[in-house]
């Protein structure tokens, strides 16, 4: 097919731009394309077979119709045909190369080590074989962004606070064990949902690299969401989610709540990705039927497979986190220490982990050893430290944090429960460790009068005494603005 220079140019463009964010995987795939012309929007692309059609519009696609769009507004659809010689490769191939030596080209800093190229018999095999022989490619996964390397299974530590979850998420991993779908992970913040469902990616990159993981925080759903509809892209949002993914994972999906037609959205793709028995992992700091503000159909579809909670640590646990994330970090640290942080720090493990990193800093930078004295005066320290200098705004902030509320919700006119309890625990706090009038705080919340702040106060004063989980919650608050006793 003849192609407009200008457009050929357009598409030379995008792929120098595509390819200088991986080289190396770049040519290992799109040797195995070839441009047939760019007319109307409509990106005519001729791929070696459906392996490299299908990987190459997952991974490389998006990036590079980004671009096009980017320099001609328009929206670019993709055409693909597949099959038949090649005579015009996007790149081309060079003639002399092992396979080892390819792959650990793509072995970058997302990619797995190069024992993953394949058998070696393969290295004489010519590079025209070789680069459509399916394990020498299919045993890289690809980069999948926002992983932590450090949340693996095996630096998880398994108690009886978050077993059943552990043994949910190995099991949706493929490692044996019933698979439960969706998988539905929850729990209060900082206890480890977000590692386990990192913790399934990794096992799943290492173990079936051609799987299609897609990960995504709620939030990050909704913001490509809204950017899809406002650039008229939905058919590739919808392919991402819908037909190019074996694998979603969704992080702290509470965020969706009044987000109707998002909700929608995510609605489709879950039936989709259900019906055709792809796995879903979903994360939330509150059980389904907590969710507020959530469609009931998408809350009832999240309890058809296994709803698995995550408490907070018992004791024993948090000594062996603790333990464990010394051994990671290299930090040396005696057995009573560990068991004096786990006895201070309860709720969280997140804050386990940053009092020991913190407690660790510190005493390098002042060459000391982390022992228990040390460890309790820093402690206690950073305790008084923080309430000291804290103000109406950290307060705010916590438990905007705390409650995954966006930071303006607490100064809004927002009566909704959950929104509200988190208001009047915030003007609590206020009042009580920072001692501020009534009037200031009815102003410091977005312009409240005071009496109103009383009745507050007064609210959630008796409900400390009352009711366990609102102590819970203070308890956690309190912890985290710095009165750890
Ligand atoms: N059982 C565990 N073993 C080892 N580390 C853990 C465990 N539970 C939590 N952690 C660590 O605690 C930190 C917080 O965990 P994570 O981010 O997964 O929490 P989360 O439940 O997703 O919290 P949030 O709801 O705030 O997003 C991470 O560094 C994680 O590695």
């Amino acid at each position: 097919m003849e192609t407009n220079p200008t457009e050929k140019q357009l598409w030379e463009e995008a792929v120098a731009f595509t390819r200088d964010k991986s080289p190396g995987s770049f040519d290992q795939w799109f040797c195995g394309v070839q441009f047939d012309g760019l007319t109307d929007g409509v990106l005519c692309l001729r791929a070696r077979n459906e392996f490299v059609r299908d990987w190459v519009d997952q991974f490389f696609m998006p990036t590079l119709t980004d671009h096009i769009r980017s320099r001609t507004g328009w929206s670019i659809q993709v055409a693909w045909t597949v099959g038949g010689e090649l005579d015009r490769p996007a790149i081309n191939p060079p003639p002399e190369r092992t396979v080892r030596e390819d792959a650990s080209r793509i072995t970058g800093p997302n990619w797995p080590a190069s024992e993953d190229a394949g058998p070696a018999s393969q290295a004489s095999a010519p590079w025209s074989e070789r680069r459509v022989a399916r394990p020498a490619v299919q045993a890289v996964a690809p980069p999948l962004e926002g992983l932590n390397p450090k949340y693996t299974f095996s630096n998880f530590v398994i108690g009886p606070s978050n077993q059943l979850a552990h043994a949910a998420a190995i099991g949706a991993a493929g490692g044996g064990g019933p698979r439960h779908n969706p998988l539905f992970l929850c729990g209060g913040t900082g206890l480890g949902k977000t590692h386990l469902v990192h913790a399934v990616a990794h096992r799943v990159r290492a173990e079936r690299p051609s799987t299609r993981i897609v990960y995504v925080s709620a939030e990050k759903f909704v913001n490509e969401f809204v950017q899809a509809l406002q650039e008229q892209r939905m058919n590739e949002f919808r392919a991402r989610f819908r037909d190019r993914c074996d694998l979603l994972l969704v992080d702290d999906i509470q965020f969706l709540a009044s987000k109707t037609q998002t909700q929608e959205e995510f609605f489709h793709a879950f039936n989709t990705l259900h019906q055709a028995d792809k796995q879903i992992i979903v994360t939330s700091d509150k059980y389904p039927q907590q969710l507020e503000r959530m469609e009931e159909r998408l809350i009832s579809r999240f309890t058809w497979g296994l709803v698995a909670d995550i408490q907070a640590p018992e004791l024993e646990t948090r000594v062996a986190i603790v333990r464990k994330k010394a051994q990671i970090e290299g930090i040396e640290i005696g057995d009573d220490v560990l068991l004096y942080i786990a006895q201070v720090i309860r709720s969280n493990v997140r804050e386990l982990e940053g009092t020991l990193i913190r407690l660790a800093a510190k005493a390098s930078l002042t060459s000391r050893i982390i022992d228990l004295d040390f460890a309790r005066a820093e402690i206690a320290l950073s305790s008084s430290a923080r309430a000291n200098e804290a103000s109406v705004e950290d307060v705010q902030r916590v438990v905007c944090h705390h409650f995954k509320l966006k930071s303006g919700d607490l100064l809004s006119k927002d009566r909704h429960k959950s929104v509200a309890f988190a208001r009047h625990v915030a003007m609590y706090l206020c009042r009580e460790r920072l001692k501020c009038s009534l009037p200031e705080l009815g102003r410091a919340f977005g312009n409240r009068d005071h009496t109103t702040v009383m009745s507050a106060v007064r609210k959630v004063k008796a409900l400390r005494g009352a009711d366990p989980e609102v102590r819970a919650h203070l308890e956690a608050l309190e912890r985290k603005l710095g009165t750890v006793d």
